[in-house]
């Protein structure tokens, strides 16, 4: 199994290993119209564009917060905006070396037959959009498939569905410059315990990678973006040590070395909760040959969002808040949070049941 060596494939290989920085890590900006607008109106803000664009702003101009970031991904509406004064929002990112991505999935749609099981869409024309995104400043992009835990799911047919668009999508960035973040999330939903989602876990990491090889893509210049490893949330809670251990075992059994870095999607933990697993699974002294950081949206976000209110004069608050769980995430990348950001709206659980993006 040969991997494709397009004309990107050095800058591919440098981008994913400078994404992958230890100390580094990924804000997930990206969420869709629609999804923004359920964290919106959490606040009583309108989903209206110059809203979106303030609490954009907000983010990526936030004191001293980019040197924790190597990545921000973004959604389509917000790659071409710019500041109140008139800066392109990649400009910005790229003059503080943060590497801009894009989301270049288009939802997800039922699996016929399966019990409300899903395929995630957007190949229409995929390349065309990942080269016009190169253009535009983008140089790494998402894709996320969903896959759940139940009495027979994930199913073998989500299983393989999930994997084979997982890898086409990746190969159609390579060939178009954008280092691809591979990203299987399976669902917390769920009483089951940590051993059930450590298997479930393991099954689909291991035909993602299978899917991959066979579609040649060039794991050197691809990041993977999975779930923690932990029970269902329904279930008895575990200690931070135990997530850390299934979940880098889980790793280890199934993501090659060839894979610069996991970056970690929070999934519904609270800030917190996700901040202290990813410094266990860096404190674990066992062969990792990836980095462990973070590409969190909810669990960078919620309480910088809290803050803000949609009211300007609690900006500077918000970015205040925003840079103290950039610092902290940054120190879990290398295994060194101290739990100084603890307690208060950063405790809070993040988890909404059936929760549909
Ligand atoms: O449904 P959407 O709009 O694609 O959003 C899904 C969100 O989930 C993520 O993939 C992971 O986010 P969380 O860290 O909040 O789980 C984000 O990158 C993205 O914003």
């Amino acid at each position: 199994m040969s991997a494709f060596v397009g004309k990107y494939a050095d800058e591919l290989i440098k981008n994913a290993k400078y994404i992958a920085t230890p100390g580094k890590g990924i804000l997930a900006a990206d969420e869709s119209t629609g999804t923004i607008g359920k964290r919106l109106s959490s606040i009583n803000v309108e989903n209206i564009e110059s809203n979106r664009q303030a609490l954009r702003e907000l983010l990526f101009t936030a004191p001293n917060a980019l040197p924790y970031l190597s990545g921000v991904i973004l959604f389509e509406e917000t790659l071409y905006q710019k500041t109140a004064d008139g800066k392109p929002f990649v400009d910005v990112l790229l003059e503080a070396n943060v590497l801009p991505g894009i989301k270049v999935d288009k939802g997800v749609v039922d699996l016929a037959g399966t019990n409300g099981e899903t395929t995630t869409q957007g190949f229409d024309g995929l390349g065309a959009r990942c080269a016009a995104f190169y253009k535009a400043g983008a140089r790494f992009a998402k894709w996320r498939a969903v896959l759940k835990i139940g009495a027979t799911e994930p199913s073998e047919l989500s299983i393989q569905q999930n994997a084979q668009g997982l890898a086409r999508y990746a190969i159609i960035c390579q060939e178009n410059g954008l280092v691809p973040i591979v990203e299987p999330e399976i669902l917390t939903d769920g009483s089951h315990d940590i051993k059930k989602c450590a298997y479930a876990s393991e099954m689909v990491l291991a035909a993602v990678y299978k899917a991959l090889n066979e579609q040649h893509v060039l794991l050197e210049g691809t990041l993977l973006k999975p779930n923690m490893v932990t029970p269902g949330s329904d279930s008895p809670k575990v200690t931070p040590e135990e997530i850390a251990e299934y979940t880098v075992t889980t790793l280890r059994r199934t993501v090659p070395a060839a894979v610069p870095g996991v970056v970690f999607l929070s999934g519904g933990q609270s800030e917190e909760e996700a901040t202290v697993n990813l410094n266990a699974m860096n404190k674990l002294d066992v062969l990792k040959p990836w980095t462990l950081s973070f590409s969190f949206g909810r669990a960078l976000q919620a309480s910088t969002l809290k803050i803000w209110g949609g009211k300007k004069e609690n900006v500077a608050a918000a970015q205040a808040n925003f840079l103290a769980r950039c610092k902290a995430n940054s120190e879990a990348t290398l295994g060194k949070y101290g739990g100084d950001g603890a307690g208060g709206l950063a405790s809070e659980s993040l988890y909404v049941k059936g929760y549909k993006y």
